[in-house]
């Protein structure tokens, strides 16, 4: 095998790409990971201090691969010696007699997942920071918390490397010619493998333009905003405030969610699940802030402890699905390219067993879940392959 021959190569050093060769380097296979930016970057989705780590759901798929999940987590934690998750607990809110606030429920007590439920004096009692309204329920995922993203990212390419991952980063890749060895050019080298992954993020359809095939996916940018506690402290960590979500808030279309202020002392981060369309390449033309006024009119109402101007606003994105639901399969006419793609806001925490199961398609094994929710097909009109 020469230096640029590989058992596999993944494009996209981002969380689903990172984890995607850890599990090929863990299974001795000889892995490529090309990044386009030199690494750490902000440019992707994958960068930042946190995510929310939960099992709550509104899909049974999506809890039980949380299960294994939680244990690929920590398994990582000991390989690396460095401390990824914080157990905080996830307090979900919205309307008691809404769909997703029951579907939330439901899924939870489906599976078993420990939970306390706050009725309306417990709730003022254990969260008196926040308003609530009447009709709200609350109920807490205790298992839920933050991941530190950052620190996990790196955990995850540094124990690759460890094994004997190749990483090339400020490589973009230029082109793909599929075949029973897949050819992978980047602005300074040509590679090839028996299979490939696409972890491209807000790029996966660029990339996969060069194997006749275009998914439905909208990269858009978050405005990522942390407000001002009133009173240092408040909603931090050490005082045991949760992550949240709010479903279906008022006159909104989307969720908000926050996470407990941890990262910038006295500062919050609250954001709105969603952003406006960019191209992934000009994020910082985008400069729609009504994502901002949203969450402002929300935490002016509910979260008296926080002042309603942000104080710190950093950029991200989202590569959203029409149904918000991931995308892990085979090319439909290469089965040896794998995409991993759309993950629509709620990947992070995932990243494990995304790794895990792009890696089984790209070994050519059969799947340890159940794929059909993720499946390519289930966009008939809009998937086009022409190769
Ligand atoms: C503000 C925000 C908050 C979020 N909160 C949560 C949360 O609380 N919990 C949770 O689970 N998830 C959360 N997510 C979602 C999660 O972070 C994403 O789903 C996840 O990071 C997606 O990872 P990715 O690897 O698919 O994409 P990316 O991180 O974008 O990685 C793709 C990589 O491919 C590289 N690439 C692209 N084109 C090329 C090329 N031609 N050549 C080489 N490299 C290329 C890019 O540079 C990039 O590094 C959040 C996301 C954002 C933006
Ligand atoms: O995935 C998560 O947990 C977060 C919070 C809810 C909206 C999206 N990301």
């Amino acid at each position: 095998m020469s230096a640029r021959d590989f058992d596999c190569i993944v494009i996209g050093a981002g969380v689903q790409g990172s984890f995607t060769a850890y599990h090929l380097a863990k299974h001795g296979k000889r892995a490529l990971l090309l990044e386009q930016f030199v690494l750490p970057h902000s440019r992707g989705s994958s960068h930042g201090q946190t995510r929310i780590i939960r099992k709550a759901y509104e899909q049974d798929f999506y809890t039980q691969m949380m299960e294994e999940c939680y244990h690929l987590w920590s398994q990582l934690e000991k390989e690396a010696g460095v401390k990824l998750y914080r157990q905080t607990g996830l307090l979900l809110m919205g309307p008691e007699k809404g769909r997703d606030f029951q579907l939330f429920k439901n899924t939870m007590h489906r599976n078993k997942i420990p939970t306390v439920t706050l009725e309306h004096a417990e709730f003022s009692q254990h969260i008196p920071q926040v308003n609530r309204y009447p009709g709200d329920g609350a109920i807490v995922d205790t298992t839920a918390g933050v991941l530190y993203a950052d620190r996990a990212l790196k955990a995850a390419q540094d124990v690759f490397r460890s094994l004997g991952g190749v990483i090339k980063d400020g490589e973009k890749v230029t082109d793909i010619k599929p075949g029973p060895l897949v050819t992978v050019t980047t602005v300074s080298s040509v590679y090839r493998a028996k299979s490939l992954v696409i972890t491209a993020g807000p790029w996966a359809n660029t990339l996969l333009s060069h194997t006749g095939l275009q998914l439905p996916l909208q990269a858009v940018k978050i405005n990522v905003c942390y407000w001002r506690e009133r009173t240092p402290g408040t909603y931090s960590v050490e005082n045991r405030f949760p992550c949240f979500i709010h479903v279906e808030v008022d006159g909104v279309e989307h969720h908000i969610y926050g996470l407990p202020s941890n990262e910038y002392p006295g500062l919050m981060k609250v954001c709105y699940h969603m952003g406006s369309e960019t191209d992934p390449d000009e994020r910082d033309r985008q400069t729609d802030r009504s994502d901002i006024e949203i969450v402002s009119r929300y935490i002016a109402a509910r979260f008296p402890g926080l002042v309603p101007v942000p104080a710190v606003v950093e950029s991200c994105m989202y590569t959203v699905t029409p149904d918000h639901h991931f995308v892990l399969d085979r090319h439909p006419s290469h089965s040896n390219i794998v995409i991993g793609a759309g993950f629509s806001g709620h990947g992070f925490k995932f990243g494990p067993i995304v790794g895990k199961v792009l890696g089984e398609l790209a070994l050519g094994q059969v799947s340890s879940y159940d794929l059909s929710p993720f499946r390519i097909r289930r966009f008939p009109s809009h998937s086009k392959s022409a190769l």
